[in-house]
Parts: structure tokens; sequence; C-alpha cells
């Protein structure tokens, strides 16, 4: 189910027109779903079932306060990978006991403040960072719960910049070495042992690597037990994939109840870690054309939008559905790459689509609502665009265009 459909030949982010937005707000814009935001975090949260469980969406998809909030209000927990991700769950309303935080390069400042203000867990990602925890733990006199991520060596089977869980990877700890971080940590005296973390890669699209690295997860956890060294839960990580062109990932409750089966018989909690499989397609990217032009045989449709708005197709070569917001039968369709006006030859949104447009026809990048917004910069000078929520009949701004002031804001001239 999508949340825009066209009625009659228009584009609308559930009732409201795309071409109103953009009228109002201005291209290129963000503009998300509330409904659909709510919809998939429930696919979650229900196949669970009875298991006592935390949906930590993963913050870096979508970090915007106004997304926050919606998962906020639905009681969500969140992973966070800085300290800066873990403010804006606080300012946005969420709950710091149901947050976890990820990322292998956490400094102490960072462990200080995710300390003070009582999160659930920090997933440690390596030995030192142990030692870490435990010291700034100790100075403030805190006890640091934690969970150990592994890396279960499974090939993801995605694109080798999103795959995590290979022993090449550069996050966790490999299985063997777990064993021994485990009876450190249950030494430590700032120390709490409480679960398991593995996650590994982004834009998975079938169940059986997550269930092979399952698995591995718990042999460990239960040759653990036998050492005396109990978890109290396991978290999965994230990775869900989502159909961007004919892929045909699980869906998020096939994906949920294949894992909780697994755990069945087991007395332990779980944690999912979610962001592309709730945000991607809550959310499109609005562009206007600015130009058509022809060189040679090839044909370009210079937009508004550009890799500093959206830079998957650049980054990692994704392929993203582009549509019109208005289509036209009276237009002859042509092939086009979809390019920004960013100085680069890698500046494209999409290449080789068929469209029917003219100058100045509005175009909606699919999928665009993780790893859109958030990976966005201010290449070339350009102000990051505006985010709009849609619900129902309403459109919130939830984060304006911004100024050409703000380009330079913090920056100083020598005296
Ligand atoms: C530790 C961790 N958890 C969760 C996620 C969210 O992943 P996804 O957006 O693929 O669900 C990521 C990103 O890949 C991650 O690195
Ligand atoms: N940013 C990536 C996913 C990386 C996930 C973060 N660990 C993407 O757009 O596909």
């Amino acid at each position: 189910m999508d949340f825009f459909n066209y009625n009659e030949n228009q584009l609308y982010a559930e009732e409201c027109s795309v071409t109103d937005l953009a009228k109002t707000h201005g291209t290129p814009l963000y503009i998300y779903s509330r409904a659909t935001i709510e919809r998939h975090w429930h696919a979650f949260d229900q196949a669970a079932g009875d298991r006592p469980h935390l949906v930590c969406y993963a913050v870096k998809a979508n970090s915007n306060l106004a997304v926050l909030n919606v998962m906020a209000r639905l009681g969500s927990g969140f992973d966070i990978v800085s300290k800066g991700e873990l403010a804006r769950v606080l300012q946005a309303g969420g709950d710091a006991s149901k947050v976890v935080f990820s990322g292998v390069g956490k400094k102490s400042d960072e462990i200080a403040y995710a300390l003070e203000k009582n999160i659930h867990c920090f997933n440690v990602e390596s030995e030192a960072e142990l030692d870490r925890i435990q010291a700034v733990a100790k100075q403030l006199g805190k006890k640091a719960p934690i969970s150990l991520r592994v890396n279960p060596d499974v090939d993801a089977g995605t694109h080798p910049y999103i795959s995590t869980g290979l022993k090449e990877n550069k996050f966790g700890v490999s299985i063997e070495d777990a064993y021994k971080i485990y009876a450190k940590a249950a030494e430590y005296s700032h120390i709490v042992v409480k679960g398991i973390d593995s996650h590994i890669g982004s834009q998975l699209t079938e169940i059986q690597p997550f269930l092979d690295a399952l698995d591995r997860v718990l042999l460990l956890v239960d040759n653990l037990a036998e050492q005396g060294i109990k978890l109290s839960h396991i978290d999965v990580g994230g990775g869900l994939g989502v159909c961007y062109d004919d892929e045909q990932p699980p869906h998020p409750n096939e994906y949920a109840k294949a894992i909780a089966s697994k755990l069945e018989g087991r007395d332990i909690s779980l944690i999912y870690e979610p962001g592309r499989a709730i945000m991607a397609n809550a959310g499109i990217l609005v562009t206007e054309v600015e130009f058509l032009k022809t060189n040679q045989d090839r044909h370009f449709a210079i937009v508004d939008g550009a890799m500093n708005d959206l830079i998957r197709p650049s980054l990692y070569q994704a392929w993203q559905k582009i549509i019109p917001v208005k289509t036209k039968s009276k237009v002859a369709p042509k092939i086009y790459d979809i390019v920004g006006p960013v100085c680069e030859t890698g500046d494209f949104l999409g290449k080789a689509r068929e469209l029917a447009i003219e100058a100045g026809d509005l175009l909606a990048i699919r999928s665009s609502g993780a790893y859109g917004f958030t990976m966005s910069s201010n290449y070339n000078s350009r102000p990051r665009a505006a985010e709009i929520m849609v619900d129902g009949e309403n459109s919130y701004v939830i984060r304006q265009r911004e100024s050409l002031e703000s380009l330079w804001q913090g920056e100083n001239v020598l005296p």
C-alpha cells in the first residue's frame, strides 16, 4: 500500500496534492506520511507477539524531530550512533530508557552523556570501547548496561558499502573473541552485561542471512550461559530491505515472525533496529524540471534536486523510482538521465528513465524517506530542502528550507 496515489492524473500524498505542496513550499521538497510511518512501525511491534521486545528505530535513517516524535508517541525505542542523535531523540520526546547506542567510535563525552540520561544499553563494538565505558562509568559512579555487537561473518548479499557482518568489516567483534570480552565485562565493576547484538547489513532482501546470523548468535548465547553469563536480550539489528525497483523483500511482519519463532522456548527479550523498512517508503523527494537538454543523442532532464539532497544514487548506484507528479498523455516519452545542478558528473538521481515530461514539470523520487535528508549536505552551497509531513488532509512544515544565511552560520572571517 502506498501513501501516495494518482487521483485522475495528479499525485497525492495521503489526501494532499503534491503539486500544491510544491507550489507552497518550493522544491526540492521532502514529503513524509505519518500514517505510513505508523503502519510500518506497528508491523514490527505486532509481529513480536507476547515476547518482551523493543522496536528501536534506527535514527540515522531519518532524524527529523517530527519523525522521531511520531515514533516516540507510539512508545518506540531508538537506535542511536552519536550524542547528537540521543539529543534529538530526547528533544523529540523519546524515552532514554528505550535507547540503544551503537557505533564503533563512541567518545568519552558521548558515553558520559548517555550514562547520565540512563539509556537502555550500549552496543559495544570492541574491547577497547568496553574498557572506555568501564572507565567513564566508574568516574561517574554509574553502572553501564552493555551488550556486545558480534560479527557473525555471514554474507548479507547486499551492496559492499552497506554490508556490515563480514569478517573484513569494521563493525563488532568476532564470535571467537566475544567469549573473552564477555568474561572481562562480567568482571568489571561498573558494567552490567545485558545482551548481545548483531547487525549484518542494510537493504537485505532475503530472510535467510538474518536466520543464519541468529543461529550463530544463539550458539554463543548458549555457550555463555554454560559459563555463567546469562543474557537477558538479543538485539537482531536492522537491515530489512524495501522495494525500490522489483526487489521482493519479506514483509516486516514475516521477517519479525521468522526471528521470533527462532527464539521460541527461550526466556529472552528481543530488540529490533529497523530504519529503512520503516522510513524509506514513507517518503518522497519532489523536484522540478528546470531544463530539458539533448547532447548528441542523450537526453537530460536537469532538475533542481541534486546529489547534495539525495546522495544514494551517486554513492551506491542506488535505483529509486522516478515518477511524474502529473501524468501527461500528449507529450512524447523519451529516455532521460535525471541530473542535478551540482558540478559533478556523478550528480544524478536516475539514469535512462522513460518519462513524458516538459520543463517546469514536477518529478517525485520515490522511497526517499530513509537515508535521504539525513545524508544531505550543503555541497555547492546549496541550502538543504524543506521537509513536510502529511497527515490525512493536513500537512505540516517539519523543517524549513535552509536560508542563505544558514550556509555560513558559525563561520568567521579573520580579524
Ligand atoms: C547498528 C545498526 N542498526 C540499525 C541500522 C539500520 O539499518 P536499516 O536501515 O537497514 O534497517 C543500521 C544501519 O545499517 C546499523 O548500522
Ligand atoms: N545509507 C545507506 C544505508 C547505510 C545504513 C547504515 N548502517 C543507504 O542509503 O542505503
